[in-house]
């Protein structure tokens, strides 16, 4: 099948950030424009943008546009580092669980620090690191690509004489969480590209509900073949219903592979191994934290009781009822039956050897 016009979460031009507003889906389409980091801080906080690839360049963008309106105020280089290194810093912690944002400050700090040395000119320096900042979105809309072509592949390869597949996937990780294409979503968009996709499940994804607003959404957009259910019913579907894989996204993968991702992934993993269906995690490697050995040092982000209590504004719950609401879960590797990256498909136990070596060898700073 062919998929017309995609989703844009994301609308950049030099000096200009537009970011598809997601807590408004399904209902209205509305852009809102971010001119500073403090704007776009906002919008990562209360999930107008949202899904940890989107979320890191929705803030390297917004310094983008920022720097661009205020290029006539800086007179030395030192300043506009100053400048950049805060405000990645401060939008690092508007969500703590995604590791895409500190990738991304990473990234960035360590590409302008020996650019100090090479460039003097305030302007020239000024539009080198406009141009840097820029590549962050094709970057990602290639990692994608790579990612949905090799997830495609392996979950072809694990069935043996099937053409059409049926697959489950969890929360929103296609192109409203991303530049574009998606990551899990963009495995199966590849997979109905391919003509090999039967049907996707996907969970409506209580408290916040990214499955049945947004997945459905592009879903529908997309008119890839779909069934959502709730999130209580993965386990009669996994035990009535041939699947051939489970595929979600990560907000954080740490050197041993434990994965962090939206609450209600890890009960998925569990029903997955019970049942013996492959377990995807479909991630670039932005997403993976090498500075963290295994899932317990991951942060996991509380969201307000209000998400779980009210939807649209309306009480479903108790006045006055008592609520925990923990955005993310952590899924132990051992339940992971591949990390699909855009590099290649990698077991959680090799996966740190082999971050390691593909870092030793490409040499560009966007890795
Ligand atoms: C490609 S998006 C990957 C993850 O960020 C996604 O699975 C997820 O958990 C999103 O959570 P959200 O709280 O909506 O930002």
């Amino acid at each position: 099948m062919e998929i017309d016009q995609p989703l844009k979460a994301i609308q950049y031009q030099r000096g200009s950030l537009l970011i598809l507003d997601q807590l408004k889906l399904p209902d209205e389409t509305v852009y809102i424009s971010i001119n500073t980091g403090a704007d776009a801080w906002k919008a990562i906080h209360t999930m107008s943008i949202r899904g940890a690839p989107a979320i890191a360049v929705c803030g390297v963008l917004s310094v983008a546009v920022e720097l661009y309106h205020s290029r006539s105020k800086f007179d030395s280089i030192s300043s506009i580092l100053q400048f950049v290194t805060d405000q990645l810093n401060y939008l690092i912690t508007a969500r703590p669980t995604a590791v895409n944002m500190t990738d991304a400050a990473k990234t960035i700090i360590d590409y302008l620090i020996p650019l100090n040395n090479k460039q003097q000119n305030v302007t020239l320096y000024i539009n080198e690191l406009l141009d840097f900042m820029e590549q962050f979105l094709q970057r990602d809309l290639d990692n994608n690509q790579s990612i949905g072509k090799y997830g495609a592949e392996a979950i072809r390869q694990n069935v043996k004489d099937k053409k059409k597949l049926t697959v489950l996937t969890h929360c929103n990780t296609g192109s409203l969480a991303t530049v574009g294409f998606g990551t899990a979503l963009g495995v199966i968009r590849q997979l109905a590209v391919d003509n090999n996709l039967q049907l996707t499940y996907f969970t409506e994804t209580r408290p916040y509900n990214q499955g049945s607003r947004l997945t459905a959404y592009e879903l529908v957009h997309d008119r890839i073949p779909h069934t959502m259910i709730c999130d209580s019913m993965a386990g009669l579907l996994m035990r009535t219903q041939t699947l051939h894989a489970v595929i979600v996204g990560a907000d954080r993968v740490t050197a041993n592979g434990d994965t962090a991702n939206k609450i209600g992934t890890y009960q998925l993993a569990i029903l997955a191994k019970y049942h013996e269906i492959p377990f995807y995690v479909a991630a670039p490697t932005t997403s993976i934290d090498l500075t963290k050995r295994t899932g317990n040092e991951i942060i996991i982000e509380q969201r307000p009781s209000s998400e779980m209590t009210t939807i649209k504004g309306i009480n479903i719950a108790a006045e006055g009822v008592q609520v925990w609401n923990p955005a993310f879960d952590i899924t132990p590797n051992q339940l992971i039956t591949g990390i699909i990256t855009e590099h290649g498909v990698f077991k959680p136990e090799e996966l740190e050897e082999k971050l390691i070596s593909l870092q030793r060898t490409i040499k560009s700073p966007l890795l």
